[in-house]
Parts: structure tokens; C-alpha cells; sequence
């Protein structure tokens, strides 16, 4: 009811009038079921020129965000990094990209987005440089914090960017080349972590410091590129905006692109009733719901765990019975290229089977995969082995709470302990709970294990996992998780977000959502290891299962279909009440508006169906 009064409020500030019924109405094509089965021109591989040099904006985002879990490994050893120190230089990065993300909003629409991209290009390169000479860890959580600030403008900018410059029938697949772009410096981060984690001295230099060659690519090839002709033609700079609109299409005719760009614009400047953007956002209800659905998105992303999933891939394959460390960093490589991979299927599916469908089949995946997640470690939770040995001759492993615990699982969850044992064919045997070292997780402090595992004695050192039977449940778990999360809920909510809002609204709707992606990103962080504590490591992913089902009910509920649309038709998807886009039917408010124009009165009307038709009356 509220929304029905306020689409109504709506109208009449905005002097929308409807449709006469007796006029005769010219439709243009732009239904979902069949735009994209007419022709398109060939597209000019200006637009994949442009796409590529904007994505690697994701590129860096992924590669930085990835690579420092391997520098880390490294960089406590030399620096003598306190826990604290180490989980400052991770998360101050992705609390500096919540804050530029939002910040950045205000940016794209004072300067355009060319110079965003620019500007964060610089902030990468000027970040890759203090963290490859830092040379204490002051001067390393300053260069964290410079990066962190360009990856919050990449983020939002880049999808926005790309949206803004493809034609309609690509424009999904572009976008979401951004995000196959975060996944790929994701994996090309882990591949960097493993070859340089055999140079243990400078190696986290090398490794931070390598992100300055792709950065320094984007900044030289946006100094040649051109700003996006939306942004131009807001901007008054009709002349440009068409010779890149031209430049863009190949060359064919863009007077109909132009036009409803241009009327768009004209329209709601008329329309505007003044105040801050974010204001009129909120007072106008298609927006609203815009960014309603737009920031559920991305946090729904979060609250999956997809990071808490990456991050956790190496001790899941650890607890699969792979001991050897250098190993691990490889195989965690492997879960990044799988992600990598099925993101690529998102590119494939997103103009095939369109932005609902793909988000709905993905969440829904990813939730029973939690599931199965879940279960592999409750499994492994009840069958864990009991601690049968108490070491009598160390006086540190006595005075440790470790020695309290009766079974490995509780030993695991603390992040003090570590659990000792041998092996006898498929058991396990004369098994410990001792204090870990200090400097390193990969030894006890002290007695049997102070030297690792060494296989040769037959003596097995597992920190943050239990040897189980289960550990093929829980690999499975994570390959299926990343095989339906990674096509539709990690592209996705980038993706829909980079066209749900008119041209006024786009700037600040992405800033606020990235925004929201970001702080969810940090709070599922600094939680999980807290969750698992509380809940378990099975309660924290049986949680994050039920956020999905929640996930999956919102979408269904509210994201609608906006695949083939032009972005200034996209606003009449969100004309209805939120919550009725898995309804079917046309019912709902039809939005028009009127403008005089050369002595003629022209109609343009935004339809729930995602049509739009002129009419003009002389
Ligand atoms: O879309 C991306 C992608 O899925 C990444 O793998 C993930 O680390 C990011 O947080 C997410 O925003």
C-alpha cells in the first residue's frame, strides 16, 4: 500500500500522465523474450578494447585482495608480525575499499569515469611501489591502505564504465568480464604466492610489488580512451558524446541511441525536483527499489562466505590429507582457477539464460553446497579423534590450556593449540593437543611436532584441522560451491547493479552498493573465526547456508529480468511494487512522461513489460 501511495506521490511531482488509449502507440522491440533474437550489428572491436583496459580495474581488485595471504606467510616471518599486525595489513585494505567505493560515487559524477579509472590506476601503481620497498610494517600498512582506496574506485567505477559503453545485447557479457577479470587476479595471485614462497627472503616483495605492471597498462591505455558518452552528454558535451557514441557502434547510426539518451536526460532534468542525489533516490520509488535491490544483492554475495570459502580452501584440502605446506599453496591455486573457470561460464550464460535465472539457479547451488559443506565437517566434527597421549616432558605444554582438551575438534578450535599424531594404517594414533609456536603455525611449540609434520617418524602436525574420514565430503562441498557460486552470485550483483539505475541515480546507486559489498566483505572476515568458536566450523557454514536461502527468496521476490534492454528502458522494470517481479501479468503503474517539443507533444512511456513507446502528437 505505502509503495502504491508513493508511486502515486510520485507521479503527480513528476507530472506523469498516462497514455490516451485512442493513440496510436509505435513499440520498439525491446522485449526481453525478443531482442535478443534480432540481429545485431557486428560490434567493433573498439568496445572489447575498452572492455579489456577497464577490467583490469578487476583485475588488480582480485590480484591484490588474493595476493597477500601468500605475502603473509612470508612477511611474518621477516617482519616478526604480531596476529594483530597481520590481520590489520589484510582487513585495512578492504575497510579503505568500502570507504573510496563510497566515496567514489561522488567522484565518477564530478569527473567522469575515465578519470576514476585514471585515478585508480595511479593509487595502484603508487600502492605497488611502497609495498615492494617498504621496508618496515608501518610503511607496509600504508601502501595497504593506498591500495585498498583504488580497488573501493575500481570496483564501482569499472562496471559502470563498461555498462555504459556496450551495446545492449553485450552488455552483460562485458560486465561480467569484469568480474571473470577479479577471479583471474585472484588466480594469478595464488600462482605468484607459489613461486615466490620458495624465495623466502624478499619474496612478499615481489609478490605485492608485481601488481604495478598491469596498473601501470590501464593508466597508459586510458590516457588514450575515451570518457563514457553518457557521462559526456550529462555533462553538456554533446559534440564528444556523439563522436564517441560513433566511434563506439562502428560507425553506423546513433541518432535513436543518441535521442533517447539525450531525452533521458533532459527528462529528469525537467523532472528534478533538486536535493541531494541520494535524497531523490530514496523519495523516488523505482530508484528506491533500484538500490533496494541492487545493495541485497551484494550483500547477499557476502553472506554467502564466498571469501571465507576461498580463504578456507587451503586447510580444507589440508584436512583432505594433504601435508605438504608448498603443496597446499598450490592446490589453493586450483581453487582459484575453478572459481576462475565457472566465472567464465557466467560470461557464457548471462546473455543466454538472462540475470534472474542465472542469480536464482546460483544462490539456490550455492546454498545446498554450503549444506554439504556443512555436513562434511559435521561429520568430521563427531567422528574426531580423541587426544590418547599427554606428553610428560615439557613444562610449556603443561602450563597451555591445550592440555584440557579430550578430542581434536575442540583442540582445533582454539587458535592456540594444534593437535600432534602418528598414524597406524587408517587411525590415529598416541595424539597430543599442544601449544602452537609463536612464529610459525606450521610447528608446535614445543615436544614431538616442534618440527612439523615429518613423515618419515610418522608424526602428523594439524593446525586448524582434524584428520577425518569425511575430508572427500567437505572437497566436494567446495568444488560444488564454487562451481554455482561463481557464474551467477559472484558476477551477478556487479553486473545487474551497473544498469539498474537511471544515468542521474548510476554514480551514487553503485557507490552505495559497492559500498555494502565491501562492509559485508569485512564483517563475514573479522566474524568467521569468532562464528566457528561459537557455532563450530558446521554452524558457521549451516549459517551461511540459511543467509542464502534468505538470498534466494530476496531475488526471487525482487530481481527482475533486464537482459536486452537498453539502460534508459531498465527503470520501467522497477515501476512495479518490489517483491512482485516473480509475478506475471502486467499490472502495475505505467510511467510517462510528456515533453513539447518543436510544436509537437512527445509521450515516452515505461512500461512494466520493459517496453518503452514514443508517441507523438502534433
Ligand atoms: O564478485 C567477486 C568475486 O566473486 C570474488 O571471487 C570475491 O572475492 C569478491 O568478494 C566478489 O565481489
Amino acid at each position: 500500500m505505502e509503495e502504491l501511495i508513493g508511486d502515486r506521490r510520485v507521479e503527480d511531482e513528476r507530472s506523469l500522465i498516462k497514455t490516451p488509449s485512442n493513440v496510436q502507440t509505435n513499440y520498439q522491440e525491446n522485449d526481453v523474450s525478443t531482442s535478443t533474437d534480432q540481429i545485431q550489428p557486428a560490434t567493433p572491436c573498439f568496445v572489447y578494447t575498452l572492455a579489456f583496459f577497464s577490467a583490469l580495474g578487476g583485475f588488480l581488485f582480485g590480484y591484490d585482495t588474493g595476493v597477500v595471504s601468500g605475502a603473509m606467510l612470508l612477511l611474518k616471518r621477516e617482519m616478526n608480525l604480531s596476529s594483530l599486525w597481520q590481520e590489520l595489513l589484510v582487513s585495512i585494505t578492504v575497510g579503505a575499499a568500502a570507504l573510496s567505493a563510497l566515496a567514489g560515487g561522488f567522484l565518477n559524477g564530478l569527473f567522469g569515469r575515465r578519470i576514476c579509472i585514471l585515478l585508480a590506476s595511479f593509487i595502484f601503481c603508487a600502492g605497488g611501489i611502497i609495498l615492494s620497498v617498504a621496508h618496515n610494517k608501518e610503511v607496509l600498512l600504508c601502501g595497504r591502505l593506498t591500495v585498498g582506496f583504488g580497488i573501493g574506485i575500481a570496483s564501482m567505477t569499472v562496471p559502470v564504465y563498461i555498462a555504459e559503453v556496450s551495446p545492449s545485447h553485450l552488455r552483460g557479457q562485458l560486465v561480467t568480464i569484469n568480474t571473470l577479470f577479479i577471479t583471474g587476479g585472484q588466480f594469478v595471485a595464488s600462482v605468484v604466492d607459489g613461486v615466490f614462497s620458495y624465495l623466502p627472503h624478499d619474496g612478499w616483495r615481489y609478490m605485492l610489488g608485481l601488481s604495478v605492471v598491469p596498473a601501470a597498462l590501464q593508466f597508459t591505455g586510458f590516457l588514450f580512451l575515451p570518457e563514457s558518452p553518457r557521462w559526456l552528454l550529462q555533462n553538456g558535451e554533446t559534440q564528444k558524446a556523439r563522436l564517441v557514441l560513433s566511434q563506439i557502434r562502428g560507425g553506423v547510426n546513433v541518432e535513436e541511441e543518441y535521442e533517447s539518451i539525450r531525452s533521458s536526460i533532459e527528462e529528469e532534468r525537467n523532472d528534478s525536483s533538486g536535493g541531494p542525489v541520494l535524497w531523490r533516490i530514496l523519495t523516488y520509488a523505482p530508484t528506491r527499489r533500484a538500490l533496494i535491490v541492487g545493495c541485497g544483492l551484494q550483500m547477499f554475495q557476502q553472506l554467502s562466505g564466498i571469501n571465507t570459502v576461498m580463504y578456507y580452501s587451503a586447510t580444507i584440502i589440508q584436512m583432505s590429507g594433504v601435508q605438504d605446506d608448498h603443496m597446499a599453496i598450490w592446490l589453493a591455486a586450483a581453487t582459484a582457477f575453478t572459481n576462475f573457470m565457472f566465472t567464465l561460464v557466467g560470461v557464457w550464460l548471462v546473455e543466454r539464460v538472462g540475470r534472474r535465472k542465472l542469480t536464482l539457479g546460483s544462490i539456490l547451488g550455492t546454498s545446498v553446497s554450503l549444506m554439504v559443506l556443512a555436513a562434511g565437517f559435521l561429520l568430521s566434527a563427531q567422528a574426531s579423534p580423541p587426544v590418547t597421549f599427554h606428553p610428560s616432558n615439557s613444562s610449556s605444554l603443561h602450563n597451555s590450556t591445550c592440555v584440557h582438551y579430550g578430542f581434536c575438534e575442540s583442540c582445533m578450535l582454539d587458535p592456540a593449540c594444534g593437535f600432534c599424531y602418528g598414524v597406524n594404517g587408517t587411525s590415529v594414533v598416541e595424539s597430543s593437543c599442544v601449544p602452537v609456536s609463536a612464529a610459525n603455525t606450521e610447528t608446535s611449540a614445543a615436544g614431538r611436532c616442534s618440527n612439523g609434520t615429518q613423515e618419515s617418524a610418522g608424526l602428523f602436525w594439524a593446525y586448524n584441522y582434524c584428520p577425518t574420514s569425511y575430508s572427500w565430503i567437505v572437497l566436494l562441498g567446495l568444488v560444488l560451491y564454487l562451481a554455482f557460486f561463481a557464474p551467477g552470485m559472484g558476477p551477478m550483483p556487479w553486473t545487474v547493479n551497473s544498469e539498474i539505475y537511471p544515468l542521474w541515480a548510476r554514480s551514487t546507486g553503485n557507490a552505495c552498493s559497492a559500498g555494502v559489498n565491501w562492509i559485508c566483505n569485512v564483517l563475514v572476515s573479522l566474524t568467521f573465526l569468532h562464528v566457528a568458536q561459537y557455532l563450530t566450523y558446521y554452524g558457521a557454514f549451516f549459517l551461511y547456508s540459511s543467509l542464502a536461502v534468505l538470498g534466494f527468496v530476496f531475488v526471487l521476490g525482487c530481481l527482475p529480468e533486464t537482459k536486452g534492454l537498453r539502460l534508459e528502458e531498465i527503470e520501467s522494470r522497477f515501476s512495479r511494487r518490489l517483491c512482485s517481479c516473480g509475478a506475471s501479468g502486467s499490472q502495475g503503474v505505467h510511467y510517462t512522461r510528456s515533453r513539447l517539443e518543436f510544436g509537437a507533444l512527445h509521450y515516452s512511456t515505461l512500461e512494466p513489460e520493459g517496453r518503452i513507446s514514443y508517441i507523438s502528437l502534433q
